[in-house]
């Protein structure tokens, strides 16, 4: 409760989480912070304070670090990164896991969709926070600008992959469930992460069952003639060569549920499932 580690610091009142590490506490950065008053949350609790004019404390005065010198990345010229005292260790500390992405690949109706809601409802019975951020769904917004070109999907997948790291920044587990066909395009994904992050899924699942499948009635389109560059008819899929979690193959038998077991299991077992 984030009451219960409440600071009141110089007349700076933080609420601070069970376990914010000592690393960011803030209490060494309240010198300079003039006459605040605390905000109290609907139970009651304590948190972060304002100072009377009702604006928050300036982090970057409180800081009093140096600043780091200015960056170009792509095309944004002049840009700085800044640091928050509340870090990823402390987010993670708070809900209790570790962030990271799971990334689910394979061809359409392999079942990716169904794998990541499956796995995210286990998750959530178990006090688990993740958001699921689905190749289709995202297309309906964020990546509505994108056809099924290879460069539209690379990009695709480029910016699902950094809105993944965020999400694992924030000390979420990210289910990225994407055809995500271009191996290169995967291993840049799991490249913006630390190593152990970014655990891909491979829904090794046949073209003939997923064709058998088509719930959506795009292979019959593709096969028609009608659907231009449907992935596994007349646009390739690159396999997985060294996937964290292979699953699907035919025979094997394998439920939704009995998939997300695997999953909730792989985690368990490298202590994502706590902080
Ligand atoms: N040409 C073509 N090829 C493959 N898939 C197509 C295509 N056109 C539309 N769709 C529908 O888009 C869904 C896949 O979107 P993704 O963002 O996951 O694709 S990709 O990762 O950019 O390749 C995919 O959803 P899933 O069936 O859930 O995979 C299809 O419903
Ligand atoms: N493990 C499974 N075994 C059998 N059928 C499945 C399995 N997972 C999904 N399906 C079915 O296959 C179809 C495609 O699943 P979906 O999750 O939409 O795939 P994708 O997201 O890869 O396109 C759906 O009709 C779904 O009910």
């Amino acid at each position: 409760m984030i009451a219960a580690g409440a600071k009141s610091l110089l007349g700076l009142s933080i609420a601070s989480p069970k376990g914010l590490s000592d690393s960011n506490s803030l209490s060494s950065h309240s010198r300079s912070v003039g006459v605040v008053r605390s905000c109290v949350s609907m139970d009651g609790s304590q948190t972060l304070s304002h100072n009377t004019n009702g604006s928050f404390p300036e982090l970057k005065s409180i800081n009093g670090k140096k600043q780091g010198p200015l960056s170009t990345v792509g095309n944004s010229t002049n840009i700085k990164w800044h640091e928050c005292p509340v870090e990823k260790v402390d987010r993670q500390r708070l809900l209790d896991q570790k962030g990271c992405v799971i990334w689910v690949t394979g061809l359409s109706g392999s079942g990716k969709s169904t794998l990541a809601c499956a796995l995210n409802q286990m998750l959530y019975k178990k006090g688990k926070l993740c958001y699921i951020l689905d190749g289709d769904n995202v297309r309906h917004g964020l990546n509505r600008d994108l056809s099924f070109k290879a460069e539209d999907r690379a990009e695709n997948i480029r910016r699902v992959g950094e809105v993944a790291k965020l999400f694992a920044d924030a000390g979420i587990i990210c289910i990225a469930s994407l055809i995500s066909p271009y191996r290169t395009d995967r291993d840049a994904c799991r490249n913006l992460l630390p190593e152990g992050d970014f655990v891909e899924v491979f829904m090794d699942v046949s073209l003939e069952v997923c064709e058998a499948r088509d719930p959506k009635g795009l292979y019959k389109l593709a096969r028609a003639g009608k659907i231009k560059g449907f992935t596994g008819i007349d646009d390739p899929y690159e396999p997985p060569l060294n996937c964290e979690i292979s699953l699907g193959r035919e025979g094997s038998g394998t439920s939704p549920i009995e998939m997300a077991e695997v999953i909730v299991g792989y985690l368990e077992n490298k202590g994502y499932l706590q902080a």
